[in-house]
Parts: structure tokens; sequence; C-alpha cells
């Protein structure tokens, strides 16, 4: 695990946004497409308003959230709908969206979409003060099933004390990318990524399941 820091949250939305889209057009420059997932949430909204204005080949970019809420992609709630408002704007609405929705062909049809932008070549990560990544979540039942090396890309997830399901990327989903970045503010984030270095076990501490490939992007 590499872990920056940085002097401020804007500082450090801006560096990353830069990172992301330089890596982005390395991928472009020697494939047909590139893939990103990306988290939903309340931290990265600002890197998303910067990374949206970057010059990119955008229809070569595809974009999916690391998961979903089981809920309407126009609800306040919806990852897809905040990356849409923040990021798939302007130049980069030309992105083309994998929604973490099952359709009629139920989540077959979604693992099948999933397991096509595989293996990422992307992955920024969110993290929770309770050390959850994507909607892996300590305490989900789902949770030991997801973190096999064998489990499908995509599944529901029932998180603890959330008040809808989730569908979420799992462990081998999220360990196939080849760049992994996680973006975390604040003291209390801080320092669980310092108590789950500690945990050492992503049963207790799903952000372990990515640490050895991850860098860290950290500001107050
Ligand atoms: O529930 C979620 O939480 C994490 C962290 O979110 P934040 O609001 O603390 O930034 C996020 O990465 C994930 O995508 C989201 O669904």
């Amino acid at each position: 695990m590499k872990l920056v820091t940085y002097p401020d949250v804007e500082m450090m939305m801006i560096d990353l946004a830069n990172k992301l889209a330089g890596e982005l057009n390395t991928v472009l420059f020697h494939a047909e497409q590139a893939s990103i997932a990306l988290p939903g949430g309340t931290t990265p909204g600002p890197l998303y308003d910067a990374l949206c204005a970057s010059s990119l080949d955008w229809r070569r970019v595809r974009v999916l959230p690391t998961d979903e809420r089981l809920v309407p992609p126009d609800s306040p709630r919806s990852n897809e709908g905040m990356i849409r408002a923040r990021l798939l704007t302007g130049a980069a609405a030309e992105a083309q969206m994998i929604a973490l929705r099952p359709g009629a062909d139920g989540m077959d049809g979604l693992a099948g979409r999933v397991a096509e932008v595989l293996p990422l070549d992307i992955l920024l990560l969110g993290m929770g003060a309770d050390m959850h990544i994507a909607s892996l979540f300590p305490g989900a039942p789902e949770l030991e099933d997801a973190l096999r090396a064998d489990a499908p890309p995509v599944m529901q997830i029932t998180p603890p004390a959330q008040p809808e399901p989730r569908l979420s990327l799992t462990a081998p989903a999220l360990r196939s990318a080849t760049i992994v970045h996680i973006l975390i503010t604040g003291a209390d984030k801080r320092a669980a990524l310092e108590r789950a270095v500690e945990i050492d076990d992503p049963l207790l501490a799903p952000v372990c399941a990515v640490l050895g490939s991850a860098t860290i992007h950290w500001a107050e």
C-alpha cells in the first residue's frame, strides 16, 4: 500500500483527477477502449467535476459504478445518478455507462455485462469509516461469498443498518484492476485505514481485499 497525503482536499481532487486522466489517456494510447470503475457516496463529486473537463476521447471510455443502491437511477441516493450528474457532462457525456442495474435478463445478464469490461484498467474506490469499500460492508451476510476468488463479478449485498440492499462489484472484479486508487478524507477515515492495516482481514475490514495493490489518497 502506498499513502499519498495532500495539503488540502481541493488540491487532492484536482491532482487525482489529472492523474486519472493521464492514466486513461495512456490506456487509450495502447488499446481501443479503457474501463474505469468509480465510487459514489459523498466524497468524489469534486474529483468528477475536475475530471469531466479533461481532454480525453471519452467515447472510448467505459465507466461503471463500483456499487449501487437498489433505488431508481434518478434517486438522490443512486451512485449512477451522481456519476452521471458530476462526471458524464460536456465532452465526458460521450463515455459509455455500464449501469449496475439488472435488466429483464436478471443478475446473470448484469454479471455478463460487467464481465465484458473486466479486467478493469482503473479502479477508484471510496472507503467508509467502517472500512467498507464499494458495497462490501463488514457484517453483511453475503460478504464472505463476495470475497471468494470464484465470486461472480457483481452480487447483491445486504449491508447492516442501511436503508436498502445494494449491488456491488466483488473482490475478484475489484482485484482485476491494473491500477487501484482509494480516495479518503478526514481524520476518521485515516484512523479507519490504520485500523484496517492492523486487522489485516477483509472479513472484518473489507478494504484489506485491495490494500496490497492500492494507492491511498488522503487529505484532512
Ligand atoms: O456507500 C458508499 O460508501 C462509500 C464511501 O462513501 P462516502 O460517502 O463516505 O464517500 C462509497 O465509496 C460507495 O460507493 C458508496 O456506495
